[in-house]
């Protein structure tokens, strides 16, 4: 049997398609693994923010296109890219264990923390969420937007003069790039991408074969925040041009779920957790939307009086 495995070609993705792979191979050593760069529309176009781009699955509809025609058999991206909705005919299989969900500071040789940046430092980050969750901490930083793979975006904290950037935990590590890391930004500082550190291995609906061979893989801890903190994302149906950020704790049969959801100018954030089951992971994710949206409606219909804006816990 021969599965062909489609990744984009960014150093990240073929490093998280390479893991899976090795790992499958150990299981199967007789299934031959084939490797697949695949270029998606959010590779392609390197210059623009993904803001402006403003298209969901941009680095994803090439490779389902392909899991559809059967020219590969399966796609590992990074769960926190994919749209809260798959297409018709696709599936996720089983979640393998999440990395470290944190967000991280790469600061300019010298400092090491978000406290040390002398004020005004310049931050590099193409996220509101990044973004309004940093000024909170720190008001008189200077926000400006980067893009890029892993190491782009690193080299430009020399080129464009940065005092840093902020980066996912998980694709640092995967990368195998840990002395980059100047200091862990906790959840609590800064809430995590939902579902951030956590991969997808999509499949074909139909495909029992392949969805066998990644059974293996399952973890249940990550099934669940996954399954929260997603919910959430369906909930709100949100895009990449506001702040959204989710992040699932789980107690053995109970969870814990905070949210974070805004507008596009950051004046209006909402912060909020809930607790519920781990049977009704799902549920909960809903739920949290659902309350998290209202205050948010109603917020917007005082501001119309009152003309000022806040976060609000
Ligand atoms: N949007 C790009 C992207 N997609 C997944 C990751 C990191 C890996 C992950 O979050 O699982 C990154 C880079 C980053 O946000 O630093």
């Amino acid at each position: 049997m021969k599965v062909v495995v489609g990744t984009r070609g960014s150093k990240l993705a073929l490093t998280q398609t390479n893991w899976v792979i090795d790992q499958l191979k150990k299981n199967y050593p007789n299934v031959e693994f084939e490797l697949k760069v695949i270029k998606t529309k959010g590779d392609i176009i390197q210059h623009m923010s993904l803001d402006k781009i403003g298209d969901k699955g941009l680095f994803v509809k090439e490779i389902e296109q392909q899991l559809l025609e059967k020219e590969i058999d399966m796609a590992v991206h990074s769960m926190k890219d994919m749209p809260s909705i798959l297409p018709d005919g696709l599936k996720f299989a089983n979640i393998p264990k999440r990395e470290d969900p944190r967000d991280v500071l790469i600061l300019k040789d010298g400092y090491t923390s978000l406290e040390d940046l002398p004020k005004g430092s310049i931050i590099g980050t193409g996220s509101k969420r990044r973004k309004y969750q940093l000024l909170r901490q720190r008001p008189d930083l200077k926000i400006v937007p980067i893009r890029g793979n892993i190491d782009t975006r690193i080299k430009k904290i020399k080129e464009e003069n940065l005092d840093g950037i902020v980066l996912a935990a998980s694709g640092i590590l995967r990368a195998g790039m840990e002395e980059y890391i100047s200091c862990y930004l906790p959840v609590d500082v800064m809430i995590p991408a939902p579902s951030q550190g956590a991969l997808a291995i999509e499949i074909r609906e139909e495909d029992l074969e392949v969805e066998n061979i990644i059974k293996s893989f399952r973890d249940e801890t990550t099934e669940i925040q996954v399954s929260a903190e997603r919910a959430f994302l369906e909930g709100i149906n949100g895009s990449c041009h506001i702040p959204i950020g989710a992040y699932c704790q789980v107690y053995g049969e109970n969870i814990s779920l905070v949210g974070l959801f805004g507008d596009e100018d950051g004046k209006n954030i909402v912060v909020k957790k809930i607790e519920g089951k781990t049977s009704a992971a799902r549920e909960v994710g809903l739920e949290l939307a659902r309350i998290i949206a209202k205050e948010r409606r109603d917020y917007d219909r005082e501001s119309i009086l009152s003309g000022s804006g806040a976060w609000r816990l």
